[in-house]
């Protein structure tokens, strides 16, 4: 997959290509990460990227023609199209399926805001989609395009070798994980529940799944109401809030 991504800090967004499993991704060649950096097409002596903003208040805009620039240059760099992204609080919030969706796109665009943002006119007539990794304000959207590059390349089949697995994340079966236990068997007095020794994999799969469905009931009820349960979840979850309850 080719992701090109519109940024003043391309050191910063292009150290996912250097770990873990988007630097593995990187390096098999599933995914391919292209940094386009604004000051490279500012044309004034000074290369300047930022722009005072109509109607003054605090901070600047970045400067129109430098971003157009580099987003044509990157679009036109590769074949195919790329869907526009542009990265700020006021996006449609990314989840799962969001992230599914777009790893099914042969090239994306990740444009990075800095300063205060960009011009509007620019997300009029550039941008597709403007997605929010959360509600609350960073100081650009470079974290967010890794976060949101992250998302994307461990969909990336072959991205995850065998150790890791999409194909069972909670948040894909749209529920929260169950939790996770290792060795020691007992730590500080807490042992492993018993059920994941029993080598009895039926059970140990409808455990997890139970645990699953009362973590999300717990903590992400939302979560809980948008599920489509199967008369097992029911039977599974309402022994869990039996139990919780007693
Ligand atoms: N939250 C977020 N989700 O996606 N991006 C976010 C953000 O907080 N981005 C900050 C950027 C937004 C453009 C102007 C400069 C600051």
């Amino acid at each position: 997959m080719r992701i090109d991504a519109v940024t003043l800090f391309p050191d910063l967004v292009s150290q996912v290509t250097q770990w873990g499993v988007t630097g593995r991704a990187s390096e098999q060649g599933l995914l391919q990460l292209v940094c386009w950096n604004p000051r490279d097409y500012a044309r004034d002596r000074h290369r300047t990227v930022d722009d005072r903003p109509y109607g003054g208040g605090p901070g600047m805009v970045m400067k129109v023609e430098p971003l157009r620039a580099a987003m044509h240059e990157a679009r036109a760099s590769a074949p195919g199209r790329s869907l526009s992204l542009y990265l700020s609080p006021q996006g449609r919030r990314l989840d799962q399926a969001a992230v599914e969706r777009l790893a099914g796109q042969e090239r994306l665009l990740l444009v990075c805001g800095r300063y205060e943002g960009i011009d509007e006119r620019v997300i009029a007539t550039e941008i597709d989609e403007e997605i929010s990794i959360g509600d609350y304000v960073l100081s650009g959207g470079e974290l967010p395009a890794m976060v949101l590059i992250d998302a994307v390349a461990r969909l990336i089949p072959g991205a995850l070798g065998h150790a890791d697995s999409a194909s069972e994340d909670s948040f894909s079966a749209g529920l929260l994980d169950y939790p996770h236990y290792t060795r020691p068997e007992v730590l500080d007095g807490m042992a492993v529940p018993a059920v994941l020794l029993s080598g009895d994999h039926d059970a140990i799969g409808r455990w997890r799944r139970q645990q699953a469905l009362g973590r999300s009931w717990l903590r992400r009820p939302d979560l809980i109401n948008r599920a489509q349960l199967s008369t097992e979840d029911r039977r599974l979850l309402d022994e869990y809030i039996d139990e919780y309850r007693s």
